[in-house]
């Protein structure tokens, strides 16, 4: 199989490195090309990768090629490589937040233009990733398949329909900036207590890292297992209701709420 990048940045360079770390494909057999000649080849030489002259090369060279790119370019990049779409036999797995499969089309003006629309999160780049896909109806079951396949080597993956990719990409798309900040936050106030930054970050990664696998592991909801944490009068209780007091769960779901509008604004 050979896959194409158009946009090497942090998405799809996450999605590069994971791949490679599972020895998914080759890689020569990854095609990239960006808006920067200087950065793509200098990635593409770190990594032994192939490089493209152009986005429309990119679509000649692959079988599935990812845009990786910002969303205001998307209608650019699509207008430019329509031709080649038409031409080649050509999956375009699209992770650009807030455009759908019918706007992409309509930019392609080719509505037998296979896409999967697919909303990947950095964690991709550690084989731990959370993937939403959802293909157009051109695309075959085989090829959509093969994209499942793809994010199932960097991670799990759960196909959604179109409705749903907000409310993903606030869950799990840029959730990882939000856990992130949670981790730091936490690890902060360890230093305010005196341990080294160092210290409480491996501290804090650790008890996120446990807490994750426990709730995918247990038949127990999330809240039961606060309840365990919480001895009658004990220190968990006191910081949970200092924590609620400050407004944990508004604070969070106002965070889903402003992602949730940015996608559906772009
Ligand atoms: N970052 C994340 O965690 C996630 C991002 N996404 C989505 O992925 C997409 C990419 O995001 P991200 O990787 O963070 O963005 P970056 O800014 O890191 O990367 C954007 C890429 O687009 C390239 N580019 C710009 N102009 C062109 C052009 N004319 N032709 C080809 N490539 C071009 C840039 O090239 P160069 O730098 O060489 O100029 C760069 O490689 C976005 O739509 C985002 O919403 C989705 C899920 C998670
Ligand atoms: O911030 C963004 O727009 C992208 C989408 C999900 C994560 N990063």
């Amino acid at each position: 199989m050979k896959i194409g990048f158009i946009g090497v940045g942090n998405m799809s360079s996450a999605i590069i490195k994971g791949l490679l770390a599972v020895d998914f494909v080759k890689p020569a057999d990854i095609y990239v090309h960006s808006g920067t000649k200087s950065k793509y080849e200098a990635f593409a030489k770190e990594y032994g990768l192939t490089t493209c002259e152009s986005n429309s090369e990119v679509v000649q060279s692959a079988d599935y090629v990812m845009l990786g790119i910002k969303p205001y370019i998307l209608t650019d990049i699509l207008k430019e490589i329509k031709e080649t779409v038409r031409q080649e036999n050509v999956i375009l797995i699209s992770m650009v937040t807030g455009i759908s499969l019918a706007e992409m089309q309509a930019d392609l003006e080719n509505d037998d233009a296979k896409i999967v629309r697919i909303m990947p999160n950095v964690n991709v780049e550690i084989n731990e990733g959370m993937t939403a896909l959802k293909p157009n109806k051109a695309v075959k079951e085989s090829e959509f398949q093969d994209t499942v396949d793809i994010f199932t080597a960097l991670g799990q993956v759960i196909e959604l329909p179109e409705k749903d990719f907000s409310i993903f990409v606030a869950l799990a798309g840029s959730s990882p900036a939000f856990i992130y900040f949670f981790i730091d936050s936490l690890a902060r106030a360890g230093v305010k207590y005196g341990l080294t930054k160092k210290q409480a970050d491996q501290i804090v990664a650790q008890a996120v890292l446990g807490s994750a696998k426990k709730v995918l592991t247990t038949d127990k909801t999330p809240f039961e297992l606060v309840d365990d944490v919480c001895s009658p009068g004990g220190t968990t209780i006191a910081g949970l209701l200092a924590l609620e007091e400050a407004g944990f769960m508004t604070s969070v779901v106002k965070a889903v709420d402003a992602t949730v509008q940015k996608d559906q604004n772009k």
